[in-house]
């Protein structure tokens, strides 16, 4: 299961694992939604426009969305932690083994069958790219509202380095399903305590429903059960 506590001490180098190759089309983005539980941008996954291959990939896993996970304060919200130290939020860029399986949701049900790329949010400086994300939040802080959002290439999120981890796990939300090969990069971005509290302006409820904040939706590290974890 995931998210899990990477022991750094404990990761092991894999010289078979290969560089990290997202190739991503802006003009696959589509929306940008608040599905009540985070907020995410969502991609055209029909064709094998914006796709990321290599890493410990074997084929070619297509972009299906992006969203993130924060805390209800900077202390605390990442999924993932590192050697027991979390960071104020996470982005999860979710692909599906294309190449094997016809749909995201046959995918879903497969070993194989996801990649989700996380990136550490560690509070700094504001993070210029996150804020075309940020600013567009005041439009769909109630559950279920989306709107379009396009020409959005999320290679802007990734740090310089694409160094990571990686492991089998699964996916961090229910139906929990232990589809997902995680690649977790060492290098945090940056974002300012400004921008996280957007994330948490938004609404996990509906129009007809009584307003609550969605102030934190990561869930707790899990047992790694003997699992390896491996390092480029
Ligand atoms: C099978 O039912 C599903 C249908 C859709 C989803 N999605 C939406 C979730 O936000 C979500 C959260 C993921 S995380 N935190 O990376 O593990 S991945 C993912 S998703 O885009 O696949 C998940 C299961
Ligand atoms: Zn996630």
């Amino acid at each position: 299961q995931s998210p899990i506590d990477i022991k750094t001490e404990e990761t092991k180098y894999d010289p078979s694992l290969r560089p990290l190759n997202p190739n991503y089309d802006p003009a696959s983005a589509k929306i940008i939604l608040n599905n009540g539980h985070s907020t995410s941008v969502e991609f055209d996954d029909t064709v094998n426009k914006s796709v990321l291959t290599g890493g410990p990939l074997s084929g070619t896993y297509r972009l299906r969305q992006i969203h993130f996970h924060w805390g209800s304060n900077d202390e605390a919200g990442s999924e993932h932690a590192v050697d027991g130290m979390k960071y104020a939020a996470e982005l999860h860029v979710v692909h599906w083994n294309s190449e094997k399986y016809s749909s995201f949701v046959e995918a879903a049900r497969q070993s194989d069958g996801l990649a989700v790329m996380a990136v550490f949010l560690k509070i700094g400086e504001c993070n210029p790219q996150l804020k075309k994300i940020t600013d567009r939040l005041d439009t769909i802080r109630i559950k279920g509202k989306r709107a379009l959002f396009t020409n959005f290439d999320p290679s802007c999120l990734l740090p310089k380095s694409l160094d990571y981890w990686t492991y089998f796990g699964s996916l961090t939300v229910p139906p929990l399903l232990e589809s997902v090969i995680w690649i977790v990069l060492r290098e945090p971005i940056s974002v300012c305590s400004e921008q996280l509290a957007k994330f948490r302006s938004l609404l996990s409820t509906a129009e007809d429903e009584v307003a609550c904040c969605l102030l934190r939706n990561y869930r707790p590290p899990q047992p790694l059960k003997g699992r390896e974890v491996r390092r480029n």
